[in-house]
């Protein structure tokens, strides 16, 4: 047995007799039973993931609300569960997803900067947890709604607390020019916001930088600002009793070093450890990245010397991570290398009409052929979540594997089936116009 690679965490990944395994069982085996591309996840690397971040954050008693939209795979948020993971939620439609998973409503918090009425309205509904308001027009709108449905709604508020958080551009989320939160600068007018407002109650602050973040620096400050405002909020008579420390820890995906979960528990101590708040943190990639792996089938090679394209089954739509944000994903063939082979390069790219379907550029890897699988590794967080159907392509099975077995935890969804979804206009029963166009 050996490790593929340094992406693939060696407590669940192995090659045996001389395929690439998961749990113990072989990639090759389920690609032949679900055909290729599929995702797979596994259910022993999550609960390791949970694990590792709930024993550092234990001596703070922290709350830990799986960012679903990193993985909204129902079969996921459950292994996530059972360990008693709640959920954050961006959308009612993950909020249904969680609930339908086993995470009780009472350990879901709900964020976003475009929460529409409905949303709101079921998350009060179904008596989640907290809702996270990230601006008072927001506060405002909650308010209302509460009203309408006679409950008192729990909120955080999501501050801004402008803070480098040192990660690409595209997901940094706490600097003054981002959508997210409300400036903490705006707080000094936080009295006159709520004074009214008698359908919610401000229960504590909460915040979340970016993602993809590797050291517990950019989370010091942040924190270091969030505790300034608690003091100074509770100074001014409010009620803060909990602080949501965002998510963001981020994983390597290259030749990064592992985000200490140590760091980051000596970052709240430091902080926000000693303010008598329950803390909640909303880590999604760093629980289910490396658990997870894109399979896929190589095509064919097209050689067009100098360059070798490595064609793909599997294509942007399927993994959006590269052509979004130039991201790097270890490539690994599932037949083990053989020993001392002379290694290929490669531009690895999908069959999308797109030159931004490419997942790698120049790879020097072991030489591959027509047939072959490869594993795109660190494919478990914002892979499926973010696939799309672009090019009239089937969304690709989701397959969880679990102490040498696996399950099909999402179906091919094919091209008839998402034909089926459309209709073709019947336009001699099509409503008349009606409007302005009508009185004409
Ligand atoms: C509000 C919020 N919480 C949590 C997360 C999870 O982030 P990550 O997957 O980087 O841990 C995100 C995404 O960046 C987010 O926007
Ligand atoms: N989708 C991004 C992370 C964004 C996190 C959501 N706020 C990624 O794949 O890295």
């Amino acid at each position: 047995m050996d490790r593929p690679t340094r992406r693939l965490p060696s407590s669940v990944f192995a090659y045996e007799a001389g395929v690439l395994t998961l749990e113990g069982v072989s990639l090759a085996a389920i690609a032949e039973a679900v055909g290729t591309p599929f995702y797979v996840y596994s259910a022993g690397r999550l609960r390791e993931r949970y694990r590792a971040l709930a024993t550092a954050l234990a001596p703070f008693d922290v709350d830990i609300h799986f960012a679903a939209k990193a993985n909204s795979n129902r079969a996921v948020l459950a292994v996530l569960a059972a360990e008693g993971a709640g959920a954050d939620i961006v959308s009612g439609g993950e909020l249904a997803r969680a609930l339908s998973s086993g995470i009780p409503a009472a350990k879901v918090v709900f964020s976003g900067v475009g929460k529409t009425e409905d949303e709101i309205a079921a998350a009060l509904r179904a008596g989640i947890h907290q809702i996270n308001a990230e601006s008072y027009e927001e506060l405002h709108l909650i308010d209302r709604i509460a009203g309408e449905l006679g409950l008192v709604a729990e909120v955080a508020l999501r501050i801004n607390p402008d803070v480098d958080a040192e990660t690409h551009a595209k997901i940094t989320t706490g600097k003054k020019d981002n959508k997210f939160g409300i400036d903490a600068d705006r707080l000094a007018r936080l009295d006159n916001e709520v004074k009214g407002l008698a359908n919610l109650k401000i229960v504590g602050l909460a915040m979340h930088i970016g993602s993809q973040i590797l050291s517990a620096k950019p989370f010091l400050a942040a924190y270091g600002r969030i505790a300034e405002l608690t003091r100074e909020l509770r100074g001014r008579g409010f009620d803060i009793q909990r602080l949501d420390l965002g998510g963001g820890f981020g994983v390597p995906y290259e030749n990064e070093l592992e985000f200490s979960f140590d760091d980051l528990a000596a970052a709240i101590r430091t902080t926000v450890g000693d303010l008598g708040c329950r803390l909640s943190v909303e880590p999604g990639r760093s629980l289910v990245a490396d658990a997870g792996v894109l399979v896929s089938r190589v095509t064919l090679v097209k050689d067009a010397s100098p360059m070798q394209f490595a064609v793909l089954d599997a294509a942007m739509n399927d993994l959006v991570r590269p052509a979004m944000y130039d991201s790097h994903h270890d490539i690994v063939p599932v037949k083990e290398p053989v020993a001392g082979v002379q290694a290929v390069e490669y531009d690895v790219v999908g069959p999308i009409c797109e030159s931004s379907d490419t997942f790698a550029k120049r790879r020097k890897m072991p030489p591959v052929a027509a047939g072959d699988l490869v594993v795109l590794a660190t494919a478990g967080a914002y892979g499926a979540t973010m696939s799309s159907t672009y090019n009239s392509r089937a969304l690709i099975p989701e397959v969880l594997v679990d102490a040498g077995r696996f399950a099909v935890v999402r179906r091919r969804v094919t091209i008839e089936e998402q034909m089926g979804w459309e209709r073709l206009p019947d336009w001699a029963a099509a409503p008349a116009l009606s409007g302005s166009r009508a009185a004409e």
